[in-house]
């Protein structure tokens, strides 16, 4: 047995927003078993009364794209894809540099309160042993194009590794294989199709970037004479477990499809507001009962893989575009970042601190100044916390950061860091 008591918790339950003073939580085997049980344990841990709460969710992120920060600032979408990053990632992407770049981008989440994101690349194995030797859960998925771009390996070798994640992951508590067409513009039909049986066939959630710009919106219009949503719609790629990053374009029928089809929306305000590709409607999707995450996008377009600035961007982002400071609540982008994300990727098991879910948690330092006084602590998670803040990162039970100090190796991180610098940008 692999027993852990925490004592002198204040838990925040991410659903009402309240705060659980002096409470305790039982972790057997990574997974929390009772929350105020009357029980010893030979393992205990005080807390002190700071906060406990849900690990962050990054439901959408190229991880080993750390490798490419501040490499091409500053430019729209298309041409900071295809004539700049698409390029050198065709000059530097192989197993070793995905599995570094990953590496960099654990470590910075970890340190950033995130214990799960979802991510899309190419060779995931090696984004999967990355996330398992920092401790992170992963929801891998192999990203899948088939227009010809100068680093993609092609439509089948993509099919062939989705097929092998899924093979290999299956079953596995921390990774999670997926399925992942790059975007509607990159993928055929046949191929999306294709794609889409996959995940019926495995029940394997589907992630696919959609409408990210308006150049994405009026070109699939022309070609199709539907919208990226209703094109989507009309392959069938909705019926399998679908959510989709940035959507930022959307009528008003496409939020019906959305709802209907149960897709959940990945938000990454910071990324689209650096390309300018726009701005997601996420008011109007959550009032249309269409679920909404949030996603940092890779370090190439934000360029940070934090939530929390996520959470305060977005909010604002809102707040500004709809002239109404009310339009959404600190509340609510907590739980874009906790249960909804995990709603967003099909885990029930993660999002929440609950009894039956997995241990994947923060402790908060409530002393720590952009948490005091304290009046709300649910405004102070989303509008003023920093990293800094994090005091413990827990995943599966395991601390990965534990009174501040990382529980991995991170000058090993930084030295193959380095060698891949000297390498592959000389
Ligand atoms: C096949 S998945 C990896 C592929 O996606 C590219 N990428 C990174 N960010 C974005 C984005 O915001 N929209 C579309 N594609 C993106 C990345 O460079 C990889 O080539
Ligand atoms: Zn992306």
């Amino acid at each position: 047995m692999n027993d852990l008591l925490i004592e002198n918790a204040s838990i925040l339950d991410v659903k009402s927003g309240k705060v659980l003073e002096g409470s305790n939580i039982y972790i057997s085997n990574g997974t929390i078993t009772g929350i105020n049980v009357n029980k010893d344990c030979p393992q205990k841990i005080n807390l002190n009364d700071n906060l406990v709460i849900p690990g962050l969710i990054n439901a959408h992120t190229h991880a080993a794209m750390t490798l490419l920060r501040s490499y091409a600032d500053d430019l729209a979408l298309i041409d900071w894809l295809t004539n700049h990053i698409w390029p050198k990632e065709a000059q530097i992407i192989n197993p070793e540099t995905v599995y570094i770049g990953t590496l960099i981008a654990c470590y910075e989440m970890a340190k950033n309160g995130i214990t799960t994101f979802v991510d899309m690349y190419f060779y995931e194995d090696f984004v999967a042993k990355a996330a398992e030797e920092i401790g992170l859960r992963a929801l891998i998925g192999e990203g899948v194009l088939s227009v010809p771009t100068p680093h993609a390996k092609g439509e089948t070798q993509g099919i062939e590794n989705t097929k092998k994640l899924i093979e290999k992951y299956k079953g596995s508590d921390l990774i999670s294989p997926i399925v992942a067409p790059h975007a509607p513009y990159t993928c055929s039909d046949e191929l999306l199709r294709e794609l889409t049986q996959i995940a019926i066939r495995e029940n394997c959630p589907l992630h696919i970037h959609l409408s990210e710009s308006e150049k994405e919106f009026f070109d699939i219009q022309k070609e199709k004479n539907l919208t990226p949503t209703g094109y989507l719609e009309k392959l069938g790629v909705f019926e399998a477990k679908t959510f989709a990053a940035h959507v930022n374009y959307l009528t008003d029928n496409d939020i019906t499809i959305l709802k209907d089809y149960n897709v959940s929306v990945v938000h990454c305000p910071e990324s689209n507001a650096k390309l300018a590709s726009g701005i997601c409607p996420v008011a109007k999707l959550i009032q249309s009962g269409v679920n909404v995450a949030l996603g940092t996008d890779g370090a190439a377009s934000n360029n940070n893989l934090d939530i929390l600035g996520e959470m305060d961007f977005a909010l604002k982002l809102q707040k500004i575009s709809s002239k109404n400071p009310q339009t959404l609540k600190a509340l609510d982008a907590l739980q874009m970042a906790t249960s909804k994300g995990a709603a967003s990727i099909f885990k029930n098991d993660i999002g929440s601190i609950e009894v039956g879910k997995w241990a994947d948690f923060l402790v908060i330092d409530r002393e720590n100044p952009s948490m005091l006084p304290g009046h709300h602590p649910v405004s102070d998670l989303v509008y003023s916390a920093t990293p800094d803040c994090i005091l413990s990162v827990c995943v599966n039970g395991k601390w990965i950061i534990k009174n501040k100090e990382e529980q991995f190796d991170k000058e090993k991180i930084i030295k193959l860091t380095k060698e891949v610098l000297k390498r592959y940008f000389p």
